[in-house]
C-alpha cells in the first residue's frame, strides 16, 4: 500500500481518542515492516505514552529496519515522558513519514533534524491537511494561549431557540442532544450566561450512555445575579467558574464560593471576551463549548471570538416576534461587515439537520 493509506491508519487512530488528550494534541503512529502492519497507537491522555512508544513496543523487533508513520512530527524535548525521536533512533527504524510538523515554534523541524542526523530517511507532508484538521484546537491553543471556541445553537427551522413563553424543552431531538454531549466530553470547558441560568437551571453535565468527561461549566455573570441554589452551584458534578466583573460585591462572592465554585473577576467592570479568553486560556481551557444563549453568543460574535459554529435546526415552527433567536446582541449594522463563514459538513441527526462551519 502506499504512504497514504498507512497515514491515514494513523489519522483514524488518532481521531478516535479525540478530546482525551488535552492539553496535548491527539496523534496516531503505524508501524510497517515488508508491507505488513506490525504495530500502531495512539496517543490516549497527556502523560502518558505517545502514540510511537504504543506502535513501536507492539511491533517488538520487527520494528528494526521498519518504516513508522507518525500525524505529528515525533518530539524532542524531555516532557513528561523521554522523546520520541531518541526511540525511533535507538529502534534502528529505517524511514520516518511525517504529515505535519509541530506547530510549538520552540520544537519545530528539531525533531525531523534529529532524525536525519541519525541516517533515517524522513518524509514530511503526507496527509497534512488531515492531520492538521485533527488539532485544531490544539494548534490554536499553542499560537494564541486562548481557548478554541465553538459556538452551538439550536433552533427551530424559524431559527427560535424558544417559545415567547421561553419554554424550550425541548427544541432538537434526543439523538442531536446526545451529540451535544459527545461534544461537552470533548471540550475543557462548557460557558453559558448567567441568564440561561437562571431561565433553564441547566446541570452541563456530560450524560452519555457510557459516561464521560464533564467540562468545566463556565457562567458569565456581571453582576452575580446565579441564584444560590442553581443545580450548577450545588450538583457537586464539576467545578463551575463564576467570572465576574471588577466592581462585582465581594459579600456576594463570599456567598457563592463553596468546594467545586470559584468566583473570578476580570479586570474590567462590563465582561470583555478577549479578557475571558486570556483568563481561561492562563488556567489550561484550551477548548471552550458556548452554548449560549443569546446575548452571550452575540457578546462572542462582536469579539469576534468563535472559531467553529455547531448549528442543530429542528423540524419546528415556534413563530412569535418575541421568541429568542440564537444570537442577540446589537448585532452588524450592515451585511458588508457580517460574518462570512464556509460551511464544512451537513448532516440529518434524528429529525434534524447538523450544520458545522467556520469562519473564512
Ligand atoms: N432546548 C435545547 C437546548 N438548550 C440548551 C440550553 O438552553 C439548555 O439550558 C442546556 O442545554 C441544558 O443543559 P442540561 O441541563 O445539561 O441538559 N439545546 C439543544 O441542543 N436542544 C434543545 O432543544
Ligand atoms: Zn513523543
Amino acid at each position: 500500500m502506499d504512504d497514504r493509506y498507512y497515514m491515514n491508519v494513523a489519522i483514524d487512530l488518532a481521531g478516535k481518542a479525540a478530546g482525551q488528550t488535552s492539553p496535548n494534541p491527539v496523534v496516531g503512529s503505524v508501524v510497517v515492516k515488508d508491507g505488513e502492519i506490525v504495530g500502531f497507537g495512539a496517543h490516549l491522555k497527556a502523560g502518558e505514552a505517545h502514540a510511537e512508544v504504543h506502535a513501536i513496543r507492539m511491533a517488538g523487533e520487527k520494528v528494526i529496519g521498519s518504516t513508522v508513520y507518525v500525524t505529528l512530527e515525533p518530539c524532542s524535548h524531555h516532557g513528561r515522558t523521554p522523546p520520541c525521536s531518541d526511540l525511533l533512533i535507538s529502534s534502528q527504524v529505517k524511514r520516518v513519514v511525517i504529515a505535519s510538523v509541530d506547530p510549538n515554534p520552540l520544537v519545530a523541524g528539531s525533531g525531523i533534524k534529529k532524525l536525519k542526523s541519525a541516517g533515517i530517511i524522513v518524509d514530511v507532508g503526507v496527509c497534512e491537511a488531515e492531520a492538521l484538521a485533527l488539532n485544531d484546537v490544539f494548534f490554536h491553543y499553542i499560537k494564541t494561549k486562548k481557548p478554541y471556541v465553538t459556538l452551538k445553537t439550536a433552533s427551530s427551522l424559524d431559527g427560535k431557540t424558544a417559545t415567547y413563553t421561553k419554554d424550550s424543552k425541548w427544541i432538537t431531538g434526543e439523538e442531536a442532544r446526545m451529540d451535544v454531549h459527545r461534544y461537552r466530553h470533548r471540550h475543557d470547558a462548557i460557558l453559558v450566561g448567567v441568564g440561561t441560568v437562571i431561565a433553564d437551571d441547566p446541570s452541563l453535565t456530560t450524560r452519555l450512555p457510557n459516561g464521560g468527561k464533564n467540562p468545566v461549566r463556565i457562567i458569565l455573570d456581571t453582576h452575580l445575579r446565579t441564584p444560590i441554589d442553581a443545580r450548577v452551584l450545588t450538583d457537586e458534578e464539576a467545578p463551575t467558574w463564576i467570572i465576574t466583573g471588577a466592581r462585582a460585591d465581594e459579600k456576594k462572592i463570599e456567598a457563592l464560593i463553596n468546594q467545586q465554585v470559584k468566583v473570578m473577576k476580570l479586570p474590567t467592570e462590563e465582561i470583555k471576551i478577549d479578557n475571558l479568553l486570556t483568563l481561561l486560556g492562563d488556567r489550561g481551557i484550551t477548548s471552550l463549548f458556548v452554548e449560549g444563549g443569546a446575548t452571550v453568543n452575540g457578546s462572542f460574535l462582536e469579539a469576534g471570538a468563535i472559531n467553529q459554529v455547531i448549528t442543530y435546526i429542528a423540524p419546528k415552527l415556534i413563530g412569535g416576534a418575541l421568541a429568542p433567536t440564537m444570537i442577540g446582541g446589537s448585532g452588524f449594522r450592515s451585511m458588508g461587515v457580517s460574518m462570512n463563514l464556509t460551511i464544512k459538513d451537513i448532516t440529518m441527526i434524528g429529525q434534524d439537520i447538523k450544520i458545522i462551519s467556520v469562519p473564512l
